[in-house]
């Protein structure tokens, strides 16, 4: 037995949910060129949930449970209350995430109209727990969510209390479109092989939280924009770049384990990256950007992957740079449970093998001996 070191290029699940071939994107076979621009991530969400966009009358009734369950158990509200001052936003919504399912009597029904519903509470949820965390730790209360508003806005309006430009919605609508789901991606791969244990699906998010949060995965987004402040301008990112690679440090939020020649999400991000530079009247973010991205698939060959135009999108946005890979879960949320129902469909334990390199033949040493 030999291993596949990061399992590169392995084959380990079947999947009709989201598909990458020959370097396109589709979610369900439509091209996420054509979501992107015609697409609201609710239908989105619906398509990825039932294999079909939805009509008129589904996505309404859609609307419909993501208002009545978008509200949170006053319970997790609280437990957030005592989370430490400064804790990380994303251990934060992994522990929220988590107790979510101590409130849910039907936590451990294992039916599939059980868990499609619980997905979409999720769904409605997470926006709500992210807004909270963000207005609690200010020492504000956390504003109760509005009905009949899409997800974006309503995530918009609890950040801030206010009612969100329409252009600031229809920027982050795109974005939770963008990153819905993506084959069989680190945080997707651990929900699957949580549930495939026949845990339930709120063990499944958590774990898939614990690995967004990473750099080299979601965590990047928020990386980038540690680096971009860390430049600080247009002019430094020369000299910066070149000694980053020069002392073979990776640049956050380029490369990607599938696509070589390109993330087809990043121009989407870049372009709404430029327009809304343009709106705010600040280009700085956007030109350090392509300045940066010249430079990295100049020299490396490297290309922007989703992540990087995000962070000026989202800084655009006015959004605090630890809640970037919070927004990335509260759209991601959507694919991980596709997944985890598809799991749940036609599951088998998820379980390889290790390729020992140990010792052999080694004999317990009796303690005084030691
Ligand atoms: C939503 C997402 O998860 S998208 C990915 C988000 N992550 C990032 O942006 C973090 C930066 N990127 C990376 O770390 C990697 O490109 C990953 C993790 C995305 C893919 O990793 P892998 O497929 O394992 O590639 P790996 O890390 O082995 O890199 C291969 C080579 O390219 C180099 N490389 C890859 N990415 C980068 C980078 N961003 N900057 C500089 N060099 C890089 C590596 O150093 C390595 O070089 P070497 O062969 O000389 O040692
Ligand atoms: O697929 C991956 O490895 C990472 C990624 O781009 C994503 O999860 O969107």
């Amino acid at each position: 037995m030999t291993a596949t070191k990061g399992l590169e290029g392995i084959v380990a699940a079947t999947s009709s949910i989201s598909s990458i071939i020959d370097g396109v994107l589709t979610y369900r076979g439509i091209n996420i060129d054509e979501l992107a621009e015609h697409a609201s991530f609710e239908e989105v969400a619906y398509l990825l949930w039932y294999g079909k966009l939805p009509n008129r009358s589904e996505l309404a009734k859609l609307q419909e449970q993501l208002d009545e369950y978008a509200d949170v158990h006053a319970s997790v509200i609280e437990g957030i209350k005592l989370y430490p001052k400064g804790a990380n936003s994303m251990a934060a919504l992994r522990t929220a995430i988590s107790s979510l399912a101590l409130y849910d009597e039907s936590s451990n029904d294992m039916s599939l109209e059980a868990n499609q519903l619980k997905a979409i509470k999720l769904q409605a949820q997470l926006p709500t727990i992210v807004a909270a965390f963000a207005r609690i730790r200010e020492g504000k209360e956390p504003v109760a969510p509005k009905k009949g508003v899409s997800i974006a806005h309503n995530f918009l309006y609890m950040l801030t209390g206010e009612e969100p430009a329409d252009v600031a919605v229809k920027a982050l609508d795109q974005a939770l479109v963008l990153h819905a789901d993506h084959e069989l991606n680190a945080s997707t791969f651990a929900a699957r092989v949580t549930v495939a244990t026949l845990s339930d699906i709120y063990s499944g998010v958590t774990s898939a939280i614990g690995a967004l949060k990473g750099p080299l995965h979601g965590g990047a987004n928020e990386a980038v924009m540690v680096m971009l402040e860390e430049i600080g301008s247009s002019d430094k990112v020369e000299s910066y770049i070149n000694n980053a690679l020069a002392n073979k440090v990776k640049i956050m939020g380029f490369g990607h384990r599938v696509y070589k020649n390109g993330d087809p999400r990043a121009k989407h991000l870049q372009k709404m990256s430029q327009e809304l530079g343009k709106l705010t009247g600040n280009m700085e973010l956007y030109e350090m950007s392509v300045k940066i991205e010249e430079l990295v698939t100049g020299q490396k060959g490297l290309k922007p992957n989703v992540d990087f135009y995000s962070a000026s999108v989202y800084t655009a946005l006015r959004i605090p740079r630890d809640l970037f890979t919070p927004i990335f879960a509260i759209s991601r949320v959507s694919g991980w449970s596709a997944h985890i129902l598809e799991q749940y469909q036609d599951n088998r334990l998820i379980r390889p093998r290790a390729d020992y390199v140990g010792p052999v033949s080694a004999r317990y040493i009796p303690i005084d001996e030691r």
